[in-house]
């Protein structure tokens, strides 16, 4: 018996699916952008009576501005990182699957702003595709994040008639490849510049209570944390995990970046080198929050040497990461 001929395979594409960013370091592109992010139910859990009235009479007045001002601080050439990576990464996943002999599309989407989606997912439909694969590009599970992809793929499910098979990567944390890219990233970061005190891995926070109500972010950068501090051989005392990007008055996971950090350089620690694993693509919240912000506060406390280790981007070994964690999750459909 011979197998069927490989044009009756259903074809098969991965959609690679990020936050999503403003079109433009523009206050109009930043208020376009925070509405709907900020509208998310997912992201901000707060009842929609309370919380309208501060997006819309507050947030809205004055955010845009301000972050409209640090995105412009980022911006590259070619637009915003965050898509100019995503963008970046999806071609090369397409290169990289097909030399592995995979014969798949791969697009990439943003869950605010755009290419959206659900307008994604439609010309993979006019393209006759039949199964996809979503891959979030959020290492660790969090409902705001790897919760709200699926939340728009639901939605775009409620209105298609003829459905594509569908899959969902949840997270890849503690995939060993993952692990190898950003154990690489670092080592190749000492190899230039040497190694420093201490090593700060920060992480996105989210308010602490997402922890009690069953949410296993918090659990999964830990777990990042300590992976990578194994496979870098660290000790406990020359490593710690926090997190950044603080949004509103609440008591968010702790310990902070920044606080971290100047706690540090007030105790005599001279350098530090941060990494950003939960991040696959550098952004505002890399660049700016932490290469700019953070950096000058360390510094400003008397920190000596401060160094940024860049996210996974385009490098190779983090598009091996993709790679594995793709073909994990494609076994079985594309030849
Ligand atoms: C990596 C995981 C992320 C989690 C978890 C997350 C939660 C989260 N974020 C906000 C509020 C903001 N985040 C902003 C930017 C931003 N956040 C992530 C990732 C996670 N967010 C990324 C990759 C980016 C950068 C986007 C880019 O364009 O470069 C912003 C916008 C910037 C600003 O105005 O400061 C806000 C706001 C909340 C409230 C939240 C969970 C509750
Ligand atoms: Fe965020
Ligand atoms: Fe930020």
């Amino acid at each position: 018996m011979t197998n069927p001929p490989d044009t009756a395979a259903p074809t098969t594409a991965l959609l690679l699916c990020n936050l999503g960013t403003p079109d433009a370091p523009t206050a109009p592109a930043l208020r376009r952008y925070l509405a709907e992010f900020l509208s998310d139910r997912r992201v901000v859990e707060i009842p929609r009576l309370a919380w309208l009235p501060i997006l819309h009479g507050i947030i809205l007045r004055t955010r845009p501005k301000k972050s409209a001002a640090k995105y412009a601080s980022v911006w590259m050439p070619e637009g915003s990182p965050l898509k100019v990576w995503t963008e970046r990464q999806a071609k090369l996943l397409q290169g990289f699957l097909g030399e592995r002999g995979h014969r798949l599309t791969v697009r990439y989407a943003m869950r605010y702003g755009s290419p959206a989606i659900g307008s994604v997912l439609d010309q993979l439909r006019a393209e006759g595709i039949e199964r996809v694969l979503v891959l979030p590009a959020y290492p660790q599970y969090c409902g705001a994040t790897t919760g709200s992809v699926t939340d728009a793929i639901a939605q775009w499910v409620l209105k298609t008639r003829a459905l594509p098979e569908l899959r969902f990567v949840n997270r890849y944390h503690g995939e060993p490849a993952y692990i190898n890219a950003l154990a690489d990233s670092v080592r190749r970061h000492w190899q230039a510049n040497g190694q420093p005190e201490r090593l700060v891995m920060s992480f996105h926070g989210m308010p602490a209570r997402t922890t009690t109500l069953g949410d296993p972010y918090h659990a999964e950068c830990l777990e990042t944390g300590l992976r990578l501090a194994q496979a870098l051989n660290l000790k406990a005392e020359q490593f710690l995990v926090t997190f950044q990007s603080r949004f509103g008055k609440a008591k968010w996971l702790e310990p902070y970046t920044e606080p971290s950090l100047v706690r540090l350089a007030k105790e005599g620690i001279a350098s530090v080198d941060v990494i950003c694993p939960g991040f696959a693509a550098d952004c505002l919240e890399t660049l700016e929050e932490i290469d700019q912000e953070a950096r000058q506060a360390f510094i400003v406390a008397g920190g000596k040497r401060f160094g940024y280790i860049p996210c996974l981007n385009d490098s190779e070994p983090g598009m091996r990461a993709l790679v594995a964690v793709a073909e994990k999750h494609l076994q079985g459909w594309a030849p």
